[in-house]
């Protein structure tokens, strides 16, 4: 037997899913490239999305794994977390294994986004299941011929029991910029962070692992070439302001970006640049 890839529906909305023979299966939107639903083989769903997310084409999806590109937050002039997020990608590439399966979906410039950003690039999303574990793999090439530079974020919505009662390990001693204080530069210097309150940080050189600690499990992610790792939690008045996430939305969900912010990623014309983040569920 080998792995399934089949194109699918999801509030109106085209999907690929993804099944592999043990069980993981994955969901990934056409719309935004978004990866919306990851259970691995034996387990459960471990990807927050918000039961009010709205599927019209046109809105950012609220949870699984927004891509922001190629402007991080409101960090620039173009719409907040750049265009990738709100564009219909392309499926370029679909392989099957006996116990794996792997989608790429392509965006490349046009007229709609060379208007708010006039560069040539071509960006591809490679989504891949196997076991416990999901990749996610971001590459960017430049095919204009001016240099051109961007942000980016993987920005995953972790499905958590209770987000209280989680601990964050592998970020003690880090620089983080607080998005929620003003952008003040501070250190961290709990061994395990924890969520009471609401968070929106910048931490900055992560270590390619860490650990999201709950009582009767974990997520290990690891990330390559992304410098970056964005820790978000609207909490409870943000998340009454957020249109699209119940009342208690918050309590289930914990955001780890793999991220590419402080230090823009700078390519000259016919230089590619790649970025990954790995979930394995533990
Ligand atoms: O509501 P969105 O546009 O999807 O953004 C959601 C969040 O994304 C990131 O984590 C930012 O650090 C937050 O400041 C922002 O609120």
């Amino acid at each position: 037997m080998t792995a399934h890839i089949e194109t699918a529906e999801l509030h109106g909305q085209p999907v690929l899913k993804l099944q592999t023979p043990d069980g993981a299966v994955a969901l990934i939107s056409l719309f935004g490239a978004q990866v919306l639903s990851w259970v691995p083989a034996g387990g459960e769903d471990r990807l927050y999305l918000s039961p009010d997310a709205v599927f019209d084409g046109a809105t950012p999806i609220r949870g699984g794994v927004p891509l922001c590109f190629p402007q991080f937050a409101g960090r620039g002039p173009l719409p907040k977390h750049g265009f990738a997020r709100t564009r219909l990608w392309e499926v370029s590439n679909t392989r099957a294994g006996k116990d794996f399966a792997l989608a790429t979906l392509r965006l490349a410039d046009d007229e709609a986004s060379r208007a708010l950003w006039p560069h040539a690039f071509s960006a591809e999303m490679s989504v891949s299941i196997s076991g416990d574990r999901l990749d996610l793999e971001l590459e960017v090439d430049n095919t204009g011929t001016t240099p051109f530079s961007f942000t980016a974020a993987l920005h995953t919505y972790l499905k958590v029991r209770e987000v209280e009662h989680l601990r964050i390990e592998g970020l003690r001693g880090l620089d983080y910029c607080d998005s929620a204080d003003g952008d003040a530069i501070k250190k961290e210097t709990g061994v395990g962070v924890s969520i009471d309150a609401e968070v929106d940080r910048i931490y900055h050189n992560a270590p390619p692992t860490l650990l999201v600690r709950e009582d009767s499990r974990a997520m290990g992610i690891h990330s390559q070439n992304f410098p970056d790792v964005v820790v978000w939690n609207p909490w409870e008045d943000k998340c009454a302001a957020l249109a699209d996430m119940p009342a208690d939305g918050f309590r289930r969900m914990l955001c780890v970006e793999a991220a590419a912010v402080r230090e823009p990623v700078e390519l000259a014309p016919g230089a590619s640049w790649w970025g990954r983040q790995s979930l394995v569920a533990m």
